[in-house]
């Protein structure tokens, strides 16, 4: 996978626009996800390996939010069970495409792959089918916090029995003086990989109308709330982790 890197917010800006997944992120993402997300490599591949633990024969895996399909290709490498699909969906089109040839190319490089439908569209809108396993990985930050609750009580409609959501996410710490170490922890590894204190300003200033964090807490209520039954961390690096919540 060729890697353009991300100089998105490198230049002055007179007015930073609101961040929006178009064709100009799109372009640099898989170098942008890398260099801002602690721990994004390794989430991605042991979703995989958590999913194949919790994926049951002729069932449907969501990945949703798939911008370019890195956890729908996770998901295909790790996923032995019989006849699972896919459904990868994304409401940005220019990630929609891009998913797709992308994933082509790895149907062309391996054999009996699962299946994979990548839809555009509003998960808010999804009619969700039956599933066994469901991955939201750095999507329910995006979404406006008064529809998290609704779109986590769908999910948690359609688990079957034994399945699992799986939720990464940038978190916020209610306690003031952890949430700023670890806010400046990760500041150090934006600035390690490369980025300017401009760029991480600029990128900050773009993020904070569309991206709004919650703390640990909030997740756990909010998926107890919705009926699921666990939920168990399995990955934190400095201010992003990841959940197992069982129906
Ligand atoms: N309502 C919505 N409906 C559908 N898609 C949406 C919606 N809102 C936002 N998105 C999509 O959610 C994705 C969030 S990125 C996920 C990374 C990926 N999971 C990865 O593991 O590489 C996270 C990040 O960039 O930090 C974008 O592609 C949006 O278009
Ligand atoms: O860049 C950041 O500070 C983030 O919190 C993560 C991120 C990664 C990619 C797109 C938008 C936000």
């Amino acid at each position: 996978m060729k890697q353009t890197p991300d100089r998105l917010f490198s230049q002055p800006l007179e007015q930073v626009p609101d961040f929006a997944f178009n064709e100009d992120v799109v372009k640099v993402f898989p170098d942008m996800i890398k260099r801002s997300v602690p721990g994004y490599p390794t989430i991605v591949e042991n979703l995989g390996v958590l999913a194949a633990q919790f994926a049951q024969p002729n069932s449907v895996l969501y990945d949703l939010g798939s911008s370019l399909g890195a956890v729908t290709q996770a998901l295909r490498r790790h996923v032995k069970a019989e006849g699972c699909r896919v459904i990868a969906i994304d409401n940005s089109h220019a990630m929609v495409e891009r998913c797709r040839e992308y994933l082509h190319a790895q149907d062309s490089m391996f054999q009996e792959l699962l299946p994979v439908e990548v839809m555009e569209g509003d998960i808010l809108a999804l009619e969700f089918q039956p599933t066994s396993l469901v991955a939201l990985n750095f999507t329910l930050q995006f979404i406006a916090p008064e529809q998290r609750p609704a779109l986590l009580q769908h999910i948690r409609q359609a688990l079957l029995p034994g399945g699992a959501l799986i939720l990464s996410e940038k978190i916020r710490f209610e306690d003031h003086i952890e949430h700023e170490l670890l806010g400046d922890l990760h500041v150090a590894f934006k600035r390690a990989n490369g980025y300017s204190d401009l760029e991480i300003a600029q990128k900050r200033s773009a993020i904070e109308n569309v991206m709004k964090p919650d703390s640990l807490e909030q997740h756990r209520e909010r998926l107890l709330a919705a009926g699921f039954s666990k939920v168990v961390p399995w990955f934190q690096c400095i201010n992003f982790a990841s959940l197992i919540a069982l129906p």
